[in-house]
């Protein structure tokens, strides 16, 4: 596997004005990954972006690509040498030119045998050779979108950043797309960065994703950590379902809590009696109809092949939990649940 260093960007930050929109944000991009910036609406997602692309000074810090230097506070090398590609919101194509021009773009500079080669595997790439003589405005916005990604992969860049790519499309359309886009990065062994503020678009998407929060890094790790280990109450509440449900800590790895005794596979050095909050996940939470702790459904979401409900635990206490949707229960009815956590995810109260 290869785990060499393409993106280093090692504690930037960045300001509007005197106002700071990203603080200390440090991140590693290696050779081949695909990665995520998420996060809510103006946390400095395209900020960084921006930054990485080299249309945002920095006020400390530094990014490098490789060995070459792109930013630090008192240098930037200007975008068009970065070997960086960029995809945008609104495709951003020429109107005037077509598919096969504007694919053809960024590679003028090449001997024309060697653009037409370039031109027509990526044509062959995104799916769209019998449409390379049609204008943008011939094409749907999912095609319209993959000629953008061919253009922007033609100069064959070291590194791609895509701004929210998909937000202008359809709810199947953008599921669809993600997912190819991915397979075509993967094939062709670009690296990538994505700004999303849509998780679930993030965890189709990334090998990694980096959760922004007022301008910080919260938390840069793989999808799956991310929804399983958090690693502050942030986190927890932003990614995935589920919520936080009161407890106590008895040692070092076990919380009692009103589903039980929850133990999992880390410890933590509060000392006994200290309160605390259990992440619980819908994926933790089981039927027990012998056993199990009484519970009654307040609500309930399908969404398909299963249901989001939501569970009142004799206290008043709220927990969520996911169930094959052909298990078709009532608002009113009683469930009989337990926890099974293997990841034990704690937090201090908040105060
Ligand atoms: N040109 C600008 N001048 C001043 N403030 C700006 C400018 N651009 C962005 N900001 C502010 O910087 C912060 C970060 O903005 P940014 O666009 O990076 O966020 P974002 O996470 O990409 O948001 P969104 O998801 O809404 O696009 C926000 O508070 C925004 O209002």
């Amino acid at each position: 596997m290869r785990t060499d260093t393409l993106l280093k960007v090692d504690s930037i930050q960045c300001q509007y004005g005197s106002q700071a929109v990203l603080d200390g944000v440090s991140f590693d991009v290696n050779d081949g990954d695909i990665c995520c910036l998420l996060g809510p609406s103006g946390c400095g997602k395209t900020t960084a972006l921006r930054a990485i692309a080299g249309f945002q000074p920095l006020t400390s810090g530094t990014i490098t690509l490789g060995d070459q230097l792109l930013s630090n506070h008192s240098f930037q090398l200007e975008p068009e040498q970065r070997q960086i590609g960029m995809v945008f919101q609104d495709y951003a194509l020429f109107p005037h030119l077509t598919v096969g021009d504007n694919i053809r773009f960024g590679i003028q500079k090449s001997p024309l045998l060697e653009q037409n080669e370039i031109v027509d595997s990526l044509l062959d790439l995104i799916q769209l050779e019998s449409i390379a003589q049609r204008f943008p405005h011939e094409l749907s916005g999912g095609q319209q979108q993959r000629v953008a990604l061919a253009r922007a992969l033609a100069p064959n860049p070291r590194l791609l950043l895509l701004d929210e790519p998909f937000s202008n499309l359809d709810v199947d359309l953008r599921r669809h797309l993600n997912l190819e886009v991915r397979d075509i990065l993967k094939e062709v062994g670009t690296s990538a960065i994505l700004v999303t503020h849509d998780q679930e678009e993030a965890f189709a998407f990334g090998d990694r994703i980096g959760l922004l929060h007022n301008g910080r890094l919260q938390q840069w790790d793989t999808p799956f950590n991310l929804y399983h280990e958090p690693c502050n109450r942030f986190v927890a509440n932003f990614i995935g379902q589920g919520g936080l449900l009161p407890g106590m800590s008895i040692d070092q790895h076990r919380i009692k809590t009103e589903l039980g005794v929850m133990t999992g596979n880390r410890s933590y050095d509060w000392p006994a009696n200290t309160p605390v909050d259990v992440l619980v996940r819908p994926d933790d939470i089981v039927l027990n109809p012998d056993n199990g702790i009484s519970s009654t459904v307040v609500k309930k979401v399908f969404s398909g092949s299963a249901t989001l409900y939501t569970l009142q635990l004799p206290t008043g206490s709220l927990v969520e939990s996911l169930f094959p949707s052909h298990h078709d229960y009532s608002v009113g009815d009683t469930l009989n649940i337990q926890a099974e956590v293997e990841h034990l995810i704690a937090f201090l109260p908040d105060k």
